[in-house]
């Protein structure tokens, strides 16, 4: 079966789209693994499908698959990515657009620049929010806890906010973006048993209140070079824990995003990039496939 795809990217952080409202797409792991592998596929970060929606509010329906092959709740720069594949394949001119994630609704617009800003949903703090496992912890340490300490497996200690952005974000505070352990401890935290479901890892360089400096070794993709829900759980860690105040600039190795925060929502700006459209043959690829 021959599907076409567009490859897009926000900041770097790299996708392959699918149109699933005029194609037939049955998206598995097996195939998204494929889709994503740098040298056996096309290769991206996350495939992102748009659907017709179940939600009556919604427009479509936005569907994120890791490299992995993991399904998951929420892409912040695949979500900018997905309102100007929308809007250049003509699947709808509503602007702002209503999209259905796994967590609710967000509202995206394209700006006349091919900017784009999203209202992220909903954001939550608690161990919950994050799959984040404190059975084995007294009431008195989960009421301290703003700030969790995490041995790694390596012997490092780490002290991660804890950030639902839909999907979940461990972050913590480093002195120098550019020496700080993200290929060590990135997988470690990443893949912690405290986190039933993983965790995507942020590393933050305060610059100064309104800006930051921002790595993040994804959930199931590794170090990316940028990060949308990733930015999005910085700024509001950071403004939580007094460190930052909205609006924050955040800088990434695939370039900025812009995040205004108000204590309830969450508003991400930045750039939507299409490189590419192509045809590829899904059932040949996945039998290519080295397993
Ligand atoms: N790796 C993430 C999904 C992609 C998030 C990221 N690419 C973004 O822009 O928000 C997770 O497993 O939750």
């Amino acid at each position: 079966m021959k599907w076409h795809f567009t490859k897009m990217h926000g900041v770097g952080n790299d996708f392959i789209v699918l149109d699933g409202v005029r194609q037939s797409i049955q998206m598995t792991p097996e195939r998204a693994r494929a889709l994503a592998h740098r040298h056996f596929g096309i290769g991206a970060d996350q495939i992102l499908l748009v659907e017709d929606p179940s939600h009556p509010e919604a427009h479509f329906r936005y569907r994120i698959f890791n490299a992995d092959g993991s399904e998951v709740e929420h892409c912040g720069n695949g979500a900018r990515c997905f309102v100007r594949f929308v809007h250049e394949q003509k699947l709808s001119g509503h602007n702002p657009l209503k999209a259905e994630i796994a967590t609710g609704l967000i509202t995206l617009t394209e700006h006349d620049d091919h900017t784009v800003s999203v209202e992220m949903g909903q954001t939550r703090f608690s161990p919950e929010a994050v799959a984040f496992d404190v059975s084995d912890l007294s009431s008195k340490q989960i009421a301290q806890d703003t700030v969790w300490t995490l041995p790694l497996d390596n012997g490092d200690t780490v002290a991660l906010s804890l950030v639902g952005i839909s999907n979940p974000h461990a972050v913590q505070i480093v002195d120098d973006i550019q020496a700080a352990p993200v290929e060590e401890q990135g997988p470690l935290i990443e893949s912690h048993p405290r986190f039933k479901n993983r965790v995507n890892a942020g590393f933050i360089q305060v610059l100064n209140p309104q800006e930051i400096n921002l790595r993040v070794y994804e959930r199931g993709a590794g170090e990316t070079l940028a990060c949308g829900t990733g930015a999005c759980a910085a700024a509001v860690a950071g403004i939580r824990r007094g460190l930052l105040q909205s609006p924050v600039l955040v800088h990434t190795r695939g370039g900025d995003l812009s995040i205004h925060y108000d204590g309830q929502s969450i508003v991400m700006t930045g750039p939507a990039t299409t490189v590419f459209e192509g045809i590829v043959d899904i059932d040949a690829l996945v039998n290519t496939f080295p397993k």
